[in-house]
């Protein structure tokens, strides 16, 4: 049965990433693959046509396909909206509407990357890093929240880092069952120590390992997690953390494969569905130059045949066309080093395209 994908180019550098993974799924369903796919604006796009940043049109497209895709939302020009009408609401609120609760961030060192990365090449070469991040909950989604006048006329902002048992009970599980589909170390970051939310965490955490003794599981809290992830990277094989550690920790995960422009992620619910996006943001500093590094959104176009279209096959060679450009020299100037061929972002499509 043909399988629906929706296209969400947003803002930013995002339609322009969009279209050079777009180039690779339309020769993957030229060669046969049985899928088919819409467009639908999300973020600033959305807000500019329909006045909301998830509009109805988006919503109803999204709930029916199977996967989407989506390049990244947010600029200045949205920044002074009033904040239930900012693109970054627009990606807040089609996580939570789709329970999209399960984050996947694979920071891999592709082997010609180990001198793009800011670290020597020792501290880095070889690292296989998965961050586990819980998406729909914690201090982005907590109420209340807000901004408010106090009564000595002084104002003060408040968000509220919430978690429930159930919430952290599924995300372990995930963590849990992706260690142990690989080296079966799981790493769990909170601060326990100063936050009572995450006290919750560490002891629901602790209660799920009793299912998983051949896991090896171990606690950090956030802030020597950082430093670790600088100081000796290659000691963690997964990382289970909340939504807004996941998020800092994933951004800086992603230098150690070379670039932010290298990261893919995936965003899954309890029955598989996905939402599958580059790990940085719309870039508006380098938006229509065509200098941005599409292989975090090609990257993640292989997870969505993997996780939401379950074809090992087309991901694996999605996967190997990206490390054969690599072993060709193209570096667009995110991961640009002297003796290498500097690319633009739609040679970086070209070339991907031709080794596939
Ligand atoms: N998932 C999403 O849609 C996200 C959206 N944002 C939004 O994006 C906008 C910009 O946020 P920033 O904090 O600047 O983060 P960012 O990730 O967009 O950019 C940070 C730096 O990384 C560079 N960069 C990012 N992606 C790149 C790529 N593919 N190739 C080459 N260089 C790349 C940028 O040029 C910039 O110097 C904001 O409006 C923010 O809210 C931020 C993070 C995630
Ligand atoms: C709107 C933000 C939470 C997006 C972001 O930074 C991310 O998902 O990594
Ligand atoms: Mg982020």
């Amino acid at each position: 049965m043909s399988k629906h994908i929706a296209i969400l180019p947003g803002d930013g550098i995002g339609p322009e990433i969009i279209a050079q993974a777009v180039r690779v799924l339309d020769k993957l369903i030229a060669e046969g693959l049985d899928a088919d796919y819409q467009y639908a604006p999300l973020g600033g796009a959305a807000y500019d046509e329909y006045g909301h940043p998830y509009p109805e049109f988006t919503q109803n497209i999204c709930r029916q396909v199977d996967a989407i895709l989506l390049g990244a939302v947010g600029g200045p020009q949205y920044d002074k909206l009033e904040r239930p009408l900012r693109p970054e609401r627009g990606l807040l609120a089609i996580r939570k509407d789709l329970n999209l609760f399960g984050n996947l961030r694979p920071a891999i060192l592709y082997p010609e990357l180990a001198n793009a990365s800011t670290l020597k090449p020792e501290v880095v070469s070889g690292l296989n890093i998965l961050i586990v991040r819980e998406l729909t909950g914690d201090i982005y989604f907590g109420e209340p929240r807000g901004i408010h006048t106090l009564p000595n006329g002084e104002r003060e902002g408040i968000n509220t880092m919430r978690y429930s048992e159930s919430e952290i009970r599924r995300i372990g599980k995930i963590a849990f069952e992706a260690a142990q589909k690989r080296n079966k170390k799981l790493c769990s970051v909170d601060k326990a120590n100063v936050l009572e939310t995450t006290e919750l965490w560490r002891e629901i955490i602790t209660d799920i390992s009793r299912d998983y003794p051949d896991v090896s599981v171990t606690h950090m809290y956030v802030d020597n997690a950082a430093m670790q992830l600088v100081k000796a990277p290659k000691q963690f094989d997964v990382i289970v953390t909340g939504n807004i550690f996941g998020d800092i920790l994933s951004d800086q995960a992603s230098m150690l494969s070379g670039s932010i422009g290298m990261l893919p992620s995936a965003s899954l619910n309890e029955i598989g569905k996905g939402m599958y996006e580059p790990s940085h943001g719309s870039a508006p500093d380098i938006a229509g130059q065509n200098l941005a590094n599409p292989l975090a959104t090609i990257l993640s176009l292989a997870m969505l045949l993997r996780y939401s279209l379950y074809n090992e096959h087309a991901a694996q060679r999605i996967e190997q066309a990206v490390g054969k450009v690599l072993a060709q020299g193209l570096r667009t100037s995110d991961i640009f080093e002297e003796g290498c061929q500097r690319v633009s972002c739609s040679q970086m499509g070209d070339a991907v395209l031709a080794a596939l």
